[in-house]
């Protein structure tokens, strides 16, 4: 399967989030889609999941469009994880998981259906959470949860927006890896947001950096990683290292503020 986007503008309230931008997607790729708050990640990831509309252009899947009818069939071959994870429902986490096999869940879990839960669950580090409530978990723990309900779908896609902004740096390498080796494993398009443009580079095959609604610049992310373009669509200084793989370490400087004629 092949997933594209061509010519795609978005438009949230007054703003132009996505100005005929176009890419494509292939099976067993892990994208990171990068860029400044407000520039319209989330809502490219949205539009991806048919939850916001596009203004113009094209969404295709192996060449055709998704149209609505096509879209309900789409979304069931999409995890889409969404920013926040709060939940009103006071329910355990072993059945917010399962939630994620909803369409199978009769009246009745089978063992197996149990058995694959749990699996996930020992992998991703949360099974010992089984029976809290989810109300009464952290945020980064809520998150892990949450990618067990979406990987338990069996997707061809998924759509993960900000997956470990609330974890910590152990669970983020873990969580990424498993994200890593089940795009692999299972053939899945995986298009990640994520603000830490150094650990998208450890993970992502290609990067997709957006800015003022076009993409700034694409492909893997030695090539992607220039510290002037970076320095310029986040208004910061940067400086580019490479760590001892020879990825891509992208470091802010700290700005200096005179203050009082002193430079501090
Ligand atoms: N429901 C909405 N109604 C109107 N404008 C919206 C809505 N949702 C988002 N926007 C606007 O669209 C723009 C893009 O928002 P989006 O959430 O896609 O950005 P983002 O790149 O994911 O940001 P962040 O990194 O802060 O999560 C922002 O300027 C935002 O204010």
């Amino acid at each position: 399967m092949c997933l594209e986007i061509e010519n795609v503008t978005i438009i949230r309230g007054d703003q132009c989030t996505a100005k005929g931008i176009s890419a494509r997607f292939h099976p067993g790729k892990l994208y990171a889609i990068l860029g400044p708050n407000g520039t319209g990640k989330s809502s490219l990831l949205k539009a991806l999941f048919g939850e916001v509309p596009i203004a113009s252009g094209r969404i295709l899947q192996d060449g055709q469009p998704l149209m609505s009818r096509r879209l309900g069939h789409w979304r069931h071959s999409i995890g889409y994880m969404p920013q926040g994870t709060e939940l009103d429902a006071s329910l355990t986490v072993l059945e917010v998981v399962l939630l994620g096999q909803m369409d199978a869940l009769h009246m009745h879990v089978s063992d197996e259906q149990m058995y694959k839960a749990l699996r996930l669950m020992q992998r991703v580090g949360i099974a010992d959470l089984a029976h809290r409530d989810i109300q009464s978990l952290s945020g980064g723990q809520r998150q892990l949860a949450l990618f067990c309900q979406v990987l338990l779908r069996d997707p061809q896609v998924l759509l993960l927006d900000e997956p470990v902004s609330a974890l910590d740096m152990h669970h983020q390498l873990s969580l990424l890896n498993q994200v890593y080796r089940e795009t692999r494993d299972r053939n899945l398009i995986t298009i990640a947001v994520l603000h830490d443009l150094s650990l998208a580079a450890q993970f992502a095959d290609e990067v997709l950096l957006l800015g003022d609604g076009v993409i700034q610049a694409s492909g893997i992310p030695k090539a992607v990683f220039d510290p002037e373009v970076i320095g310029r669509l986040y208004d910061v200084q940067v400086e580019l290292l490479h760590d001892k793989a020879g990825a891509p370490v992208i470091r802010p400087v700290r700005p200096h503020y005179v203050d009082q004629g002193v430079l501090l």
